[in-house]
């Protein structure tokens, strides 16, 4: 038996990094940086107001106050999205709105609510009553968050909504970003049946190919085929091939590897195979050439949590991405479960705020229960029990 880490690092090293492609930003979601983005603009763009209000000068309203009232004339309106800049003399004001650009004669906003009359009467003119507590109160200043040039997003971020906002609101259309791995799914199993079609006594739905479609395309890979074959090898032999035709990066088969007479994977794909030190996932394939291949063991389970632990590692790295593991925290286990000595587990829980608790009876035969687990109890080797009130690492997933 090698360890969860020994076949990681070995899976890493064989992992190719694709060439990177310029990508509109729009296109970007989900892909990895492969240059950092740097604004085109300065950011604030142009000094702007914060707030709904008045651009005024402090001087004239620095001793406002409901018994001492200030009272200026309004020469402007300034709406987002102006371009006026109207000069401002002492003893004026203009009406200015969130966003605003700010006039360069003014100094300070005063908000609405600082007034008396706010929003009604606000055009001719207004009479503040509460005093700015200082100069350039509400002023968003130009380059306040960044210069253009300035880096905003590192090389080797996964660009997700937020990310594709800060390139958007920066200027910036296009990203350098790493090419999107393709990956070929083969289901092997002369049990399996397409989901949805009658079932004869012995046979199950296909799911594994529906879960590792999912999982690829969630960590932005493009799945290139997807296909089923049965234990003969022909049919393996044949997906393999059209799997190399079509371009794959990747190629990942789940079921036959272990131990019985027809482990079609481990009778033709050109992998190497090990026993892994884990539980689900001990029997493992792995090819370095091009495609990488995987073979992953039939268990739904062990399928979804292999791909966790080696096949995402291994697409994010291709990608070129910095962080490549899942975020693991420590958390309260609420259930006890037993877990096999020798082995690190990775047990399916449901996170609550309370902490975890087993997402299944545990089997990795368990498909079904499969879909309410949002992390992975991690587990060590030498532990043979959890109990409740334990602490224990959770990989999230979700
Ligand atoms: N004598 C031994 N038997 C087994 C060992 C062992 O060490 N010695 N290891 C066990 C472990 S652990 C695992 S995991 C499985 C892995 O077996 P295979 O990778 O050869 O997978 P299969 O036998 O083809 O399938 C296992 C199981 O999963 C179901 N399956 C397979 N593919 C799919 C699919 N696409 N969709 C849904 N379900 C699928 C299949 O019907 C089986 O029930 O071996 C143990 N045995
Ligand atoms: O290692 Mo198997 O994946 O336990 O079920």
């Amino acid at each position: 038996m090698i360890t969860v880490d020994e076949h990681r690092e070995r899976i890493l090293a064989a992992a190719r990094l694709l060439e990177p492609v310029t990508a509109p930003v729009e296109a970007a979601l989900g892909r990895v940086l492969r240059e950092p983005v740097r604004s085109a603009v300065d950011l604030p763009l142009f000094d702007n107001s914060a707030m709904d209000g008045f651009a005024v000068h402090h001087a004239d309203v620095a001793t406002a106050s409901p018994d001492s009232p200030v009272t200026l004339e309004v020469v402007a309106d300034l709406p987002a999205g102006t371009s006026l800049n109207p000069s401002i003399d002492r003893g004026q004001a203009a009406r200015i709105m969130t966003g605003a650009p700010f006039p360069t004669e003014a100094d300070t906003v005063v908000p609405f609510e600082d007034t008396a009359g706010g929003l009604a009467d606000s055009l001719e003119r207004v009479t503040v009553v509460t005093a700015p507590r200082s100069l350039g109160m509400h002023i968003r200043p130009r380059g306040e968050e960044c210069r253009a040039g300035d880096e905003i997003l590192p090389a080797g971020l996964v660009l997700g909504g937020r990310q594709l906002a800060s390139a958007a609101a920066a200027g910036v259309t296009d990203v350098v970003v790493s090419r999107v791995p393709r990956v070929a799914v083969i289901s092997t199993g002369d049990e399996l049946r397409p989901p949805g079609a009658p079932l004869e006594y012995g046979q199950i739905p296909e799911s594994n190919s529906a879960l590792l479609d999912g999982l690829c395309r969630e960590n932005g890979a493009e799945v290139v085929l997807r296909t089923q074959v049965t234990d003969d090898g022909d049919g393996l032999r044949i997906a393999l091939t059209e799997a190399s035709a079509l371009g794959a990066d990747v190629v990942i088969t789940s079921g036959g590897v272990s131990a019985g007479a027809y482990e079609v994977v481990r009778n033709v794909a050109p992998m190497q195979f090990e026993k892994v030190a884990m539980q689900p996932g001990k029997p493992q394939g792995f090819g370095d050439g091009e495609p990488l291949l995987f073979g992953l063991p039939g268990n739904p389970v062990s399928v979804a949590v292999s791909f966790e632990v080696f096949v995402r590692p291994a697409l994010l790295a291709m990608q070129g991405a910095t962080v490549l593991d899942r975020l693991i925290l420590p958390m309260r286990v609420l259930e006890p479960w037993r877990t096999p000595t020798g082995r690190r587990q990775y047990r399916p829980v449901v996170v609550t705020r309370e902490g975890v608790r087993p997402a299944s009876s545990g089997g990795s035969h368990l498909a079904a229960s499969l879909g309410r687990a949002d992390a992975y109890a991690i587990v060590p080797t030498h532990v043979d029990a959890v109990a409740a009130g334990d602490l224990v690492d959770v990989m999230l997933i979700s």
